[in-house]
């Protein structure tokens, strides 16, 4: 084992205030902290400014106060080919994509972590609100954040046991509002920075105008499942099963929701009530499968599992089809399972891994019209 002052830690720096204080405790507890700023996007605008350029000022002024050197690394044409691509790929085809999962997977656990792995470091360093834990026998699990509301294992859900071994979350075991004392306590330049929203290359920007620059719209008619036409949507790619804003459709009665897509004839399903039955499913088939330690994992067991970030865990039995495959009931029905997003499961605190939710099953039969 090497002392910390001999273990090299490079930490993702962003600019932010959670990066920012990662830095300082790796540095406060003796290691030889490095900073690296990775630039994935290039969104300077018409007047020549770069929200990236701005964020890697902050990580040189933050560097500066805690005396440690920084780098800025150049991830664009990784980040087009391997998340970019794929959420337009994704969009595409009718689904909802994840591209923080996508990130996380290729590129700030991939290319990022291979480029300081190469840069002589022991390990990488991110601020995200999740924990590692080593056994003696050299096994590594990842936890959940202890700040129960910004836990960010949903987003790590691909993450190997192999990769998880050169990983540090120094703000794992902290509260979010701990973190943002701690920087004000040492008066660091991002203490009241505010938190970024939002998928990271849209940032503050309109999410219909964004995608539209990228992919042709196409509208088309918006039914109920009995072929009733209610109004017109403005290009499937734009709606997601459950929502209620934007559609426009007015009228008596409960609100409208989308319950469904049809990209072979360009239709939007639409259904009423909060409660509608279409909304609702029993199981999903899963791919895109990451078990964290797959030798612990046997044929067929529960656990609990999140479909989205932010919510309340469900019970479920998941069945391994094959290497690359889940199918997992639900204990109680669920509403509004998205295809594209991540499935991440759990057993009490340890993430077991995860995959993408593929396909939804109602009583043994695909529901079709979800796309
Ligand atoms: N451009 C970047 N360069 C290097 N590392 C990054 C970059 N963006 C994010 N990271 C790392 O990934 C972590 C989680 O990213 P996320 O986008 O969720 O940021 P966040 O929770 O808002 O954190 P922060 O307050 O540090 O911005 C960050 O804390 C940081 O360590």
């Amino acid at each position: 084992m090497k002392n910390n002052k001999d273990t090299r830690v490079v930490v993702g720096m962003s600019g932010g205030v959670d990066s920012s204080v990662a830095a300082l405790l790796l540095k406060q507890q003796g290691y030889d902290v490095v900073g690296i700023f990775m630039k994935n996007w290039d969104d300077t605008d018409e007047f020549g400014v770069c929200t990236a350029t701005e964020d890697f000022d902050d990580v040189v002024r933050v560097c500066n106060q805690l005396e440690i050197p920084y780098y800025s690394v150049n991830f664009e044409k990784q980040y087009w080919d391997k998340v970019f691509t794929y959420f337009l790929d994704e969009y595409k085809a009718g689904r909802t994509p994840n591209p923080d999962v996508m990130c996380n997977k290729e590129i700030k656990f991939k290319a990022f972590l291979d480029h300081a792995l190469a840069l002589g470091a022991d390990y990488l360093a991110t601020g995200h609100y999740a924990q590692v834990r080593r056994d003696k026998n050299g096994r590594v699990e990842m936890l959940r954040g202890n700040d129960e509301n910004k836990d960010q294992t949903y987003f790590l859900n691909q993450l190997s046991e192999d990769v998880l071994d050169k990983v540090m979350f120094p703000l794992g075991h902290l509260p979010k509002s701990e973190v943002r004392k701690i920087a004000k306590e040492h008066e660091l330049v991002t203490a009241e920075k505010k938190d970024s929203t939002g998928i990271c290359f849209i940032g503050e920007r309109n999410f219909k105008e964004f995608l539209s620059e990228y992919l042709p719209a196409q509208p088309g008619e918006m039914q109920t499942l009995d072929g009733i036409v209610k109004g017109s949507h403005d290009g499937l790619m734009y709606y997601t099963l459950g929502q209620r804003q934007g559609l426009g459709i007015g009228g008596s009665g409960d609100p409208w929701f989308v319950v469904g897509k049809n990209l072979t004839d360009n239709i939007l399903y639409v259904g009423q009530g909060y409660e509608n039955d279409y909304l609702y499913s029993n199981a999903l088939v899963a791919t895109d499968i990451n078990w964290i330690q797959p030798d612990k994992i046997s044929d067929t067991f529960n656990c609990t599992a999140k479909f989205r970030y932010r919510q309340q865990d469900s019970e479920v039995n998941v069945t391994i089809k094959s290497e690359n495959e889940v199918y997992v009931a639900f204990k109680e029905d669920q509403r509004a399972i998205t295809p594209g997003q991540a499935v991440v499961f759990y057993d009490g605190e340890v993430c077991l891994g995860g995959g993408t939710i593929d396909t939804i099953i109602k009583n043994d039969h695909k529901l079709d019209y979800v796309g």
